[in-house]
């Protein structure tokens, strides 16, 4: 296999998962530009899950190449791997993700806390990520005291806060009503834009299309061939 173009913040050659027998990805290739907003579609179980966790290095494909910045992510060891996910990447999931038992701005915090940033320094950036996310004034409360569209946006500052090269966010929008889908979605991204932040986000819902620079589309694990041409990013499946 070649090395990746210079201007792809992320590669993946041929990508093939399989869980307990059941496959998962079928031969998926992909690249991802810096600063590209990448919306993967396709409906349940067409393995955009997968596939983000393999791109994030949370998961070692059983086949294929992931690449971030022209370096192998495959072939780390579970805690370069670890440290790359911890330093230089972002993940905001469907759920409930939040520590009930801390605050909003400690929630957020959470990821520079956690690589030993002062407890004075890490407030400060966490208060400022809540703020331009127009949930400053909740920073002290609890998750629970919250609704989902706060909630939301706390994750979503605790995957920006540490100024991350890529933002996975799977199905970020599953819990929220279509205007705090829209809110979140328009927030995600202009952080991101104005960031240079590369998100790569997964979804059902192929509205969600609209805020994003380019979409693939899977479907059973393989590149879905029905798309529109100028959307069909994804090279053929490998073999099959
Ligand atoms: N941890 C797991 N153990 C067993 N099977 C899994 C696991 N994760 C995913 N699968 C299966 O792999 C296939 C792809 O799942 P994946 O979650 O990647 O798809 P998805 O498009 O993200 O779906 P969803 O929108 O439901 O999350 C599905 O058949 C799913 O049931």
């Amino acid at each position: 296999m070649g090395t990746p173009p210079d201007n792809d913040v992320l590669w993946a050659r041929a990508l093939r998962h399989s869980y307990r027998g059941e496959p998962a990805l079928l031969g998926v290739s992909i690249n991802v530009r810096a600063g590209e907003i990448l919306t993967v579609a396709g409906h349940r179980g067409s393995g955009k899950s997968t596939l983000l966790h393999c791109l994030s290095g949370r998961l070692v494909p059983e086949e294929g190449e992931v690449w971030f910045n022209s370096a192998p992510v495959h072939t780390l060891s579970e805690g370069a791997r670890e440290a790359l996910r911890r330093d230089r990447f972002g993940w905001i999931g469907p759920g409930d993700q939040l520590v009930p038992e801390l605050s909003a701005w400690e929630n957020a915090a959470l990821p520079l806390l956690m690589r030993g940033d002062s407890h004075r320094e890490s407030r400060a950036v966490a208060q400022e990520w809540l703020e331009r996310l127009d949930i400053g004034s909740v920073a002290r409360r609890r998750p629970a005291d919250l609704p989902h569209s706060q909630r939301q946006r706390i994750a979503v500052a605790r995957a920006l806060v540490t100024g991350p090269d890529v933002v996975f966010a799977d199905e970020p929008t599953a819990p929220l009503h279509r205007a705090d889908r829209d809110l979140l979605l328009r927030t995600l991204t202009s952080a991101a834009r104005s960031h240079g932040i590369t998100v790569v986000l997964a979804t059902t819902d192929p509205e969600l299309g609209r805020y994003a620079d380019r979409t693939i589309t899977l479907a059973d694990g393989r590149p879905d061939t029905a798309t529109r041409p100028h959307d069909r990013e994804l090279t053929a499946p490998a073999r099959v």
